[in-house]
């Protein structure tokens, strides 16, 4: 098998040099650059494994060499190395695609898991692309994000509404990542009582209190080399929200009742359909760990915001079903088309198997669908005539209708939303308050 090989890229040539002499340690074969033009050069000539790059060069910088790199040698796993403390440059160089920094001065056990997480990045991934349906543009967008955060190693909160697939994108980014032959451990954090949770997160040692008749591993600790995702990571206690910032910072874990601390090596993804920017504001989130987990966002979009996907959604479940959308009629299709879903995928996966287990004559119409709820907000707005007959009403309803659309536009960002409104925060609030908007 041929030897993988990596460019290295640095003004200096002493770090060239200790670059070099580290991979060929690690058996793999290092070219060399001194500035990007030469790095461009070499990157259009040669198929490379992993590419290194210092952030400041002669001719340009790092970032734009990631970015050269996403357009032009996508498949190229390309680390930063930052300057001491630069964590700024090293969150832009993950959003730009790289898959990880490394600070300087370099460390070079830190190094080698660097390269070695490239070269996995490598090999075929198991993901199957089809998982995460959906044609529509913030779909692809999304799918594309999602490739790009898999290779790096940072944290990444996934924020969206209730059933819009957060927890499938999770899987998705720990499957197509150099993770993926770990495990991935997903936990519903509203799910654990508050009196359990040390245990069940950090494990527990025997005898550490009634009923611990033996040593018990935690979440964290199965998660070890591999990812541990923090479902509603908005409902963690005060409390337990310093000890996870705690592991995050330092990887390690302590046991309840044990004496030492433990070393972990865990990527934390977490979601929440809450604003926590909001809950940030209002105290009832530590900002130092909201900081830590949302180095990347990703929002996955509500179901009304992703066109004809509701059809190709539906027909997956329907397949699933054992049945096809055939059954479905013209009046069915079009109020799926219309809908709002509050309660996105997951409703939709529910209607679908409500009507089929229920369908009398192998069809399916609109009356089958139970809809809840009045079709999407644009198509609902009241008449104007109909408005004369009670003006306060009418004028309530265009109010409710444009604040809710101005949340759902700033991501619940009350601060944001008011902006867009021309409004106070106050103003926001007392209306929001008024109008009985949730
Ligand atoms: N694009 C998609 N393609 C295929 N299935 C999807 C897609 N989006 C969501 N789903 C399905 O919708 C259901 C809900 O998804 P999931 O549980 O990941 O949502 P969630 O956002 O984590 O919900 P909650 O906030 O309530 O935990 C799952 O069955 C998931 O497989």
């Amino acid at each position: 098998m041929n030897r993988p090989l990596a460019l290295v890229i640095d003004d200096e040539p002493d770090i060239r040099e200790l670059l070099a002499l580290t991979l060929g340690r690690m058996n793999i074969e290092a070219a060399l650059a001194g500035d990007v033009a030469e790095a461009q050069a070499q990157l259009s000539e040669h198929n490379f494994d992993l590419c290194l790059t210092d952030m400041r060069l002669p001719d340009g910088d790092g970032l734009d060499l990631v970015k050269w790199i996403q357009t032009n040698s996508p498949g190229v796993p390309v680390a930063v190395i930052t300057a001491h403390g630069n964590v700024e440059t090293a969150v832009q160089a993950l959003k730009l695609g790289a898959f990880d920094f490394i600070s300087k001065p370099l460390d070079l056990a830190n190094l080698r898991n660097v390269i070695e997480s490239a070269l996995k990045l490598g090999e075929p991934a198991p993901a199957d692309d089809n998982r995460l349906l959906g044609n529509s543009t913030p779909m692809r967008e999304l799918r594309e994000l999602i490739e790009r955060v898999a290779r790096s190693q940072a944290p990444v909160h996934i924020c969206g509404e209730s059933g819009t697939g957060k927890e499938l994108v999770a899987r998705l980014i720990h499957d197509s990542g150099p993770r993926a032959d770990g495990p991935f451990v997903p936990v519903n954090c509203g799910a654990i009582p508050a009196d359990l949770m040390e245990s069940e997160f950090f494990g527990h040692r025997k005898g550490a209190f009634t009923g611990a008749v033996a040593d018990k591993a935690g979440l964290v600790q199965s998660a070890n080399g591999g990812t541990l995702f923090l479902d509603e990571i908005a409902d963690l206690p005060l409390s337990m929200q310093v000890k996870l910032l705690r592991v995050i910072q330092e990887q390690t874990v302590r046991p309840v009742g044990a004496a030492a601390e433990e070393q972990v090596n865990i990527r934390i993804l977490s979601a929440t359909h809450r604003n926590l920017a909001d809950m940030v504001a209002n105290s009832d989130f530590r900002e130092d760990l909201f900081y830590r987990i949302n180095v990347i966002e990703l929002r996955v979009p509500p179901l009304r915001e992703r066109g004809d996907d509701v059809l190709l959604l539906a027909e997956n479940v329907m397949r699933r079903l054992g049945s096809s959308t055939e059954m479905l009629d013209a009046g069915a299709r079009k109020l799926l088309c219309s809908y709002r879903f509050p309660g996105n995928v997951r409703e939709l996966e529910n209607m679908l198997e409500r009507a089929v287990t229920l369908c009398v004559n192998g069809s399916i119409s609109s009356s089958d669908l139970h809809v809840r709820e009045t079709p999407r907000a644009d198509d609902a707005l009241p008449a104007a005539n109909s408005a004369t007959s009670n003006l306060g009403g009418h004028i309530e309803d265009v109010e409710r209708q444009a604040i809710v659309e101005a949340l759902e536009k700033t991501r619940y960002n009350k601060t944001a939303a008011a902006k867009r409104l021309g409004l106070s925060f106050r103003q926001l609030r007392y209306r929001i308050k008024k109008l009985g908007i949730e």
